[in-house]
């Protein structure tokens, strides 16, 4: 059974080497959390009173400007971060992707690295090995997969790591945007793993700057504003909302 339960969740980050005089002046931009001055070490408030509940099937867009909150929401959800007030409570194997390369080593080959990328993200060594041909297949690395990842151009790695994670079964996806080097081709071909990842995850979150991404994926979305949910609903209508305007799609993607 999957499960997501938060109630009333709080993160704080006390700031101990902060030039704390300098921050007395109310921020006033639109970007990052809340900063709390009145206690001695400055508090970066990253998320505030956050209640949610989610369960199996739910495809949830997570949207918000820089600092707002998403990756901190998404770390809190995958156990990292503990609520400093509140609660979170998960059930069900989380397997979370924050930043593609995470759990790679340079020093070994692609291959290993297959295996080893997997593990992290909460597979067997059998289903790996299972896996690693197609895998092998899917990123055209050839022979570069006998040699140690540290040979790799940013492109490579990333098609390397996107084999691996469209190769698992996980029960809850947790996704912070990251997919950045790979070329317009590539992604393309990525595309159609990607779906199926998420149709055989039983619940996926994913934060992204991409409305494109968010529409295919996603039917629900969450708007993170300042450390607070400020908008949740189906994922076109909040785009809309937080963009001001209907979410940008190319034609050919229209349904
Ligand atoms: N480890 C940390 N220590 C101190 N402050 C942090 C830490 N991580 C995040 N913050 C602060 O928490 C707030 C929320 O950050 P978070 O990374 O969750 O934002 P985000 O919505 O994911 O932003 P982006 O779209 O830029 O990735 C920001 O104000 C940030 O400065």
């Amino acid at each position: 059974m999957v499960n997501i339960e938060v109630r009333g969740a709080y993160v704080d980050f006390p700031v101990f080497d902060a030039k704390t005089r300098s921050l007395k002046k109310k921020v006033l931009g639109k970007v990052g959390g809340a900063i709390g001055t009145s206690a001695r070490v400055p508090v970066l408030e990253a998320l505030r009173d956050i209640t949610l509940s989610l369960t199996e099937g739910d495809r949830v867009a997570l949207v918000g400007h820089n600092g707002a909150g998403k990756s901190t929401l998404l770390r809190l959800l995958s156990g990292i971060y503990e609520p400093t007030r509140g609660t979170a409570r998960v059930e069900g194997m989380v397997a979370p992707v924050f930043d593609l390369g995470v759990g790679m080593d340079p020093e070994v080959s692609g291959y290993e690295n297959i295996l080893i990328r997997g593990l992290f993200l909460g597979m067997s060594r059998r289903q790996m090995q299972q896996r690693a041909d197609d895998i092998a297949e899917f990123t055209e690395l050839g022979d570069y997969l006998h040699m140690p990842l540290r040979t790799y151009s940013a492109g490579m790695r990333v098609r390397l790591a996107l084999g691996v994670v469209t190769t698992i079964d996980p029960e809850i996806l947790i996704l912070d945007e990251g997919l950045g080097a790979v070329d317009a081709a590539f992604i393309a071909k990525a595309r159609r793993r990607m779906v199926d990842l998420v149709n055989r995850s039983g619940l996926l979150m994913f934060a992204s700057h991409s409305d494109e991404v968010l529409l295919e994926l996603c039917t629900t979305a969450i708007w993170m504003d300042e450390g607070r949910i400020r908008m949740r609903g189906p994922v076109r209508e909040v785009l809309s909302a937080y963009k001001g305007h209907e979410p940008h799609v190319l034609p050919e993607r229209v349904a």
